[in-house]
């Protein structure tokens, strides 16, 4: 089965905000992806809205208008302003795939774990059965733990997001066969109770094909740090479809 690659603009946004010039555009970058073959674009936009800002998302939602066959992530804490952030964009008839709740504080540096479960089950639910109202897929952002993957399908959700920030710092180290199982244990079980699996957190070109043969069912991952910081060096046409190639 093919993984899709869906590109997160996030620290196009952060080079952006450092000045009031508009470059680079995170919509001319959006297109750039697409045009080389990315399924989707990811954003996160965080309540300090240090990168993505409410206006990069709706023109991202008006860009993918234009890429009926691509497909819109929106990450973030829908106790903060995830869910505000996706109605906006339904108000406006704007399109959204998937919503990936992530649990992140206010602030945080970036994300560093998932849901914990049973703690976090009764507040989540009904935001999960909300966003499935508006006919969104719901993904939730989780450790690589196998035993929390029946939680994470009994409360309401249709994917979950394997955080994969501890496999890529064991990339490279005696650790890494041992992460690369674990991941693939936790996708098998989150494939035999009926979830989908996505990944992402710190992938790259490195450690992205290996990860990718590994995980049984792995839909999508989602790249952005390392994906910008090549695409610095590379163009983004050439990184796009270099990523695209591990993913084969
Ligand atoms: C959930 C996740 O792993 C990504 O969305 C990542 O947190 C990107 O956020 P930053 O670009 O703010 O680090
Ligand atoms: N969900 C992960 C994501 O969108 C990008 O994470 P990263 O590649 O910026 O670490």
């Amino acid at each position: 089965m093919t993984t899709h690659l869906s590109v997160n603009l996030n620290k196009v946004a952060l080079v952006r905000n450092t000045r009031h010039l508009g470059i680079p555009s995170v919509t001319r970058a959006a297109t750039l992806c697409l045009q080389a073959g990315a399924a989707g674009i990811t954003v996160h936009p965080r309540p300090d809205a240090r990168h993505i800002r409410a206006d990069d998302v709706r023109e991202l939602g008006e860009l993918l208008k234009a890429w009926p066959d691509r497909e819109y992530n929106i990450e973030g804490n829908p106790f903060h302003n995830l869910m505000d952030t996706v109605r906006d964009l339904l108000d406006r008839k704007l399109p959204v795939h998937q919503v990936t709740f992530v649990p992140d504080s206010e602030g945080q540096f970036t994300s560093d774990h998932g849901w914990n479960f049973p703690q976090d089950a009764n507040r989540l639910r009904p935001l999960i059965q909300h966003a499935k109202a508006w006919g969104l897929r719901v993904s939730l952002f989780m450790d690589a733990d196998p035993a929390a993957m029946l939680a994470a399908k009994e409360v309401g959700a249709d994917r979950v997001e394997l955080y994969t920030e501890p496999y890529a710092a064991a990339w490279g180290t005696p650790e890494q066969g041992a992460q690369l199982e674990r991941f693939a244990a936790a996708a098998r079980a989150a494939l035999k109770v009926g979830l989908g699996v996505n990944a992402g957190h710190d992938l790259n070109r490195d450690n992205l094909a290996a990860f990718a043969r590994a995980l049984p069912g792995l839909q999508e991952v989602s790249i952005g740090h390392a994906l910008i910081a090549d695409a610095l060096e590379l163009g983004y046409d050439a990184t796009v479809k270099a990523y695209l190639d591990c993913l084969k």
